[in-house]
């Protein structure tokens, strides 16, 4: 953070680390070109209509998802205070954008330095972004003076033009491809391979022993994702390779966002170097695991062998080996930090909530008994999965997405000009008092009320009523009031292989150990790629004997 801080004066637009959140990373490609009227047609999967874009011209300044608004071209914001917004935005980003939020209201127009940035906290205005107008709001980085299609993806260089630094038709024919690789069925395969490596984590652990939690959830989701996509063990050259990697690039891929970098990739400094070596290992390494497997057979059950095999329901096409290596390390990247930090979240928040833990513990006790969990087990097993869900509203691991305009566009009746750049923030629409009764509270039993009611029609109807007087309860919650793996046509792919191993995880870790926060640890979050603990998670783990 000491160099991103360094830059924001010179350019504090650009120069974050969040920048590299795990859904805008990558890939330096070209966006689609498109302009506001083509860009205005809704592409996506599950895709409701414009809310605000769609507005009556005669709403008087527009009202989105129950907000009120006030009319103009330019939404409210600090004015004349760049410099110390983005230092804030760099330093304290979570109190920033809550303070944001909270004086200015949901959607606000702000300026990181030199550009302007808007951050949008409407759930109507949200969905307009990643679902019915995403064609305007493409993924990716833009720099002063380049063309609108364009966008910088920070994480290119490692991930190559995987799904989450793709873009464009690129984009649209992988996910095509990919997405029934990802299907409830096929990940349920898994089901075994979770409940099994978490049964290995737990047994390494003895009574009474300190633990920091988050290591141990971040060895056994890489170990899982190796195992799944690779059918590698923890302990192949792969995962040293991988990690040498991810530490040798991450630095040099936030570079990447700034003015030159194309040229300071040239220069042979030590870190580049570094990150240039450790990526030629990586890809030598994946490109010999791909020809033995070709060379083999690949009829295995894990994704490298399914990515291999697999054929473009449209045209036929297989990946070649440049598309499977992206691929591949793009899922083992994305699908491993994300799962670890929401596991590491919710044993924090369970193990400071004796009333839950109980529940927790009376569950498991009662469906499980003595045995290791099966995914069959899942529907009987609502209040652990209320956790999970809980743990990641509260501590979303992707708390921001950014976003650039790609055309002129009218949002919540406010015109955002083209090439802004927009954010939404998971963690502050996860913690909005207007949708969220108790919204700093740790509530499992939230999400065991009845299922919301209202239709996602309704949800991007403007509210003529103004600002929400009592907080929703889950039946009038407005769907994009809680986003964790986004939405639209970039929603995340791995959702369902995230919940149903963080289920597995939790009911195994739980029905055979308590953790104890170490007292006098206190655990605050950490604003990176991902929502990261600070300094780990340290608990001391005590058996159970029920
Ligand atoms: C709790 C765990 C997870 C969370 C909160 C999460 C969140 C997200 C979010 C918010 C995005 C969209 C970013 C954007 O639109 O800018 C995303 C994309 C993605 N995620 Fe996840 N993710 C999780 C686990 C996983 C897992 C387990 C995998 C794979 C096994 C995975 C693979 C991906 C991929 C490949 C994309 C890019 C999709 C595309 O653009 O087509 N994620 N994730």
């Amino acid at each position: 953070m000491t160099s991103s801080q360094a830059r924001a004066v010179d350019d504090p637009a650009e120069s974050t680390d969040e920048a590299e959140n795990a859904g805008d990373a990558g890939h330096t490609g070209k966006a689609h070109s498109t302009n506001a009227d083509s860009a205005n047609r809704a592409e996506s999967a599950g895709g409701a209509g414009s809310a605000s874009g769609a507005q009556p011209a005669d709403a008087p300044g527009g009202a989105v998802g129950g907000a009120a608004i006030r009319p103009g071209p330019h939404p409210p914001g600090p004015s004349g205070q760049s410099l110390r917004t983005a230092y804030s935005f760099l330093t304290n980003p979570l109190d920033l954008l809550i303070r944001l939020r909270h004086e200015h209201g949901p959607i606000v127009r702000g300026s990181l330095g030199r550009g302007t940035v808007y951050l949008v906290n409407d759930p109507a205005a949200v969905q307009e972004i990643l679902v019915s107008s995403q064609r305007v709001f493409a993924k990716g980085f833009r720099r002063k003076r380049m063309p609108l299609d364009e966008g910088i993806q920070p994480l290119a260089l490692l991930l190559g033009s995987g799904l989450l630094t793709s873009s464009g038709e690129l984009h649209r024919a992988r996910r095509r491809l990919i997405q029934p690789l990802f299907h409830r069925q096929r990940i349920a395969t898994y089901g075994g391979t979770f409940a099994r490596l978490a049964e290995e984590t737990i047994s390494g652990w003895s009574d009474g022993q300190r633990l920091n939690i988050h290591e141990e959830m971040t060895e056994l989701t890489l170990g899982i994702v190796t195992r799944t996509v690779f059918d590698l063990p923890m302990n192949s050259d792969l995962v040293l390779t991988i990690r040498r990697a991810i530490a040798a690039n991450m630095g040099v891929s936030r570079r990447a966002i700034l003015p030159g970098s194309r040229y300071l990739e040239k220069i042979p400094l030590p870190t580049t170097l570094r990150a240039r070596n450790s990526r030629a290992d990586l890809d030598r390494l994946i490109r010999e695991i791909i020809a033995d497997r070709r060379r083999e057979g690949a009829d295995g059950n894990d994704l490298l062998s399914l990515l291999l095999t697999t054929r473009d329901a449209e045209t036929g096409a297989p990946l070649d080996d440049d598309a499977v290596r992206d691929e591949a390390l793009t899922i083992l990247l994305a699908g491993h930090e994300t799962t670890a930090n929401a596991l590491s979240w919710a044993f924090h928040l369970l193990g400071n909530a004796p009333q839950a833990r109980e529940a927790l513990h009376a569950e498991l006790d009662e469906v499980l008994g003595d045995r290791l969990p099966t995914l069959d087990d899942l529907p009987r097993l609502p209040y652990t999965r209320a956790v999970f869900t809980e743990s990641i509203r509260l501590y979303p691991p992707v708390w921001i997405m950014f976003r650039r305009t790609v055309a002129d566009h009218s949002l919540g009746g406010y015109d955002i000009p083209a090439g802004s750049t927009v954010l939404v923030s998971q963690w502050v629409m996860h913690r909005d008092p207007d949708y969220w009764p108790d919204p700093d509270g740790f509530v499992p039993q939230r999400w065991l009320e009845p299922s919301p009611t209202s239709s996602p029609t309704d949800e991007t109807q403007p509210s003529a009523t103004g600002p929400a007087s009592e907080p929703r309860s889950t039946a009038t919650r407005p769907k994009y009031a809680f986003f964790p793996f986004g939405g639209g046509s970039r929603q995340c792919i791995g959702n369902t292989f995230a919940e149903l191993e963080a289920a597995i995880v939790l009911a195994t870790v739980c029905r055979r150990w308590h953790l104890e926060p170490t007292p006098g640890h206190s655990v605050t979050p950490l604003p990176r790629v991902t929502l990261r603990p600070r300094s780990g998670v340290p608990v001391i783990a005590h058996r159970r004997n029920p």
